[in-house]
């Protein structure tokens, strides 16, 4: 696969790093690039991979993975853009940048693919989504889906889904964090100490998980098999329903994804 160089090493692209770490990837076939020396030095102790300038890491890898902010996307791709050739594979993991920005700022033919992660890749637990821009071949997709392999699973979309997968399983963490930290207030709430309340919740969200998983049963059915007549759950979710929390969840996600189609065209 060659040299792969990280743009824009934060907090996903650390994660990146880390994952493709863990999977075996040899530190010297990896470069990172931060805007501030202090964390570029942080990234070269913690993973001994090679910390450079944008145009340096341009001209010395094959594969150029951008993880910059969206806003911050224009003035990468005009720092390096002069030093990426047709022979470099471009991947963009940032939220809203279509795979056409950066193949009109790029030179003819280089192949981009634009990607979704999200951060429990840091445990290996990722889930991205992957798409092909005009130049990029099936070589250069499964490329792309190998480095997010090395921390997570990964499928396929077509790119106009991807404003979608951002709203869904993108920001999708952070929504379970959401509920996670309500469900523990609420056994505080309920007078339980704090670690106590927090140990129920994990181990309650893992399971849960896990069970969706092992058991491919719809979620419909699990939360049905919980859900005695005339129990505690039942009264439980009678409150959800009245509050429109899943109506909440909807409206939330057709907001992100509107926020993801916004970035593309630059607004802040
Ligand atoms: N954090 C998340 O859960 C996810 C983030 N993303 C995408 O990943 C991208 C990065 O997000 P985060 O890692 O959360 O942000 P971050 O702010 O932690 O990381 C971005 C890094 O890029 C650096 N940077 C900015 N301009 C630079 C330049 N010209 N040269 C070198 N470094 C530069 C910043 O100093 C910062 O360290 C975004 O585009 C975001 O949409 C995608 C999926 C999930
Ligand atoms: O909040 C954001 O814009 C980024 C993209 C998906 C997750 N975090």
């Amino acid at each position: 696969m060659g040299t792969v160089a990280i743009l824009g090493a934060g907090v996903m692209g650390e994660t990146l790093l880390s994952g493709l770490i863990r999977s075996g990837r040899s530190a010297d076939e990896l470069i990172v690039t931060a805007r501030r020396p202090e964390r570029a030095e942080q990234l070269t102790d913690r993973y001994a991979v090679r910390a450079m300038s944008n145009v340096e890491a341009a001209q010395a890898a094959d594969t150029l993975v951008l993880v910059v902010k969206p806003q911050d996307m224009g003035g990468l791709v005009e720092e390096i853009r002069g030093h990426v050739t047709a022979g470099n594979l471009v991947v963009s993991l940032a939220a809203g940048i279509p795979t056409q920005y950066l193949e009109s700022r790029l030179p003819d033919g280089v192949a981009v693919v634009r990607v979704m992660p999200n951060t429990p890749a840091l445990v290996d637990q990722g889930m991205a989504a992957v798409s092909p821009g005009r130049s990029a071949d099936a070589a250069h997709l499964e490329e792309a889906a190998e480095l997010l392999r090395s921390c997570g699973r990964v499928v396929q979309v077509a790119e106009k889904h991807q404003d979608a997968v951002t709203a869904i399983s993108g920001s999708g963490p952070a929504y379970i964090f959401y509920v996670v930290e309500a469900m523990i207030e609420a056994g505080v709430v309920l007078g339980l100490p704090r670690p106590t309340a927090t140990e129920l919740v994990v181990q309650t969200l893992f399971g849960a998980a896990t069970m969706m998983r092992e058991t491919g049963q719809h979620p419909t059915v699990l939360r049905e098999q919980v859900t005695s007549p005339g129990g505690t759950t039942a009264a439980a979710l009678r409150q959800l329903d009245d509050h429109k929390v899943r109506a909440a969840f909807i409206t939330a996600m057709e907001a992100a994804a509107t926020r993801s189609h916004e970035l593309a065209s630059g607004n802040d």
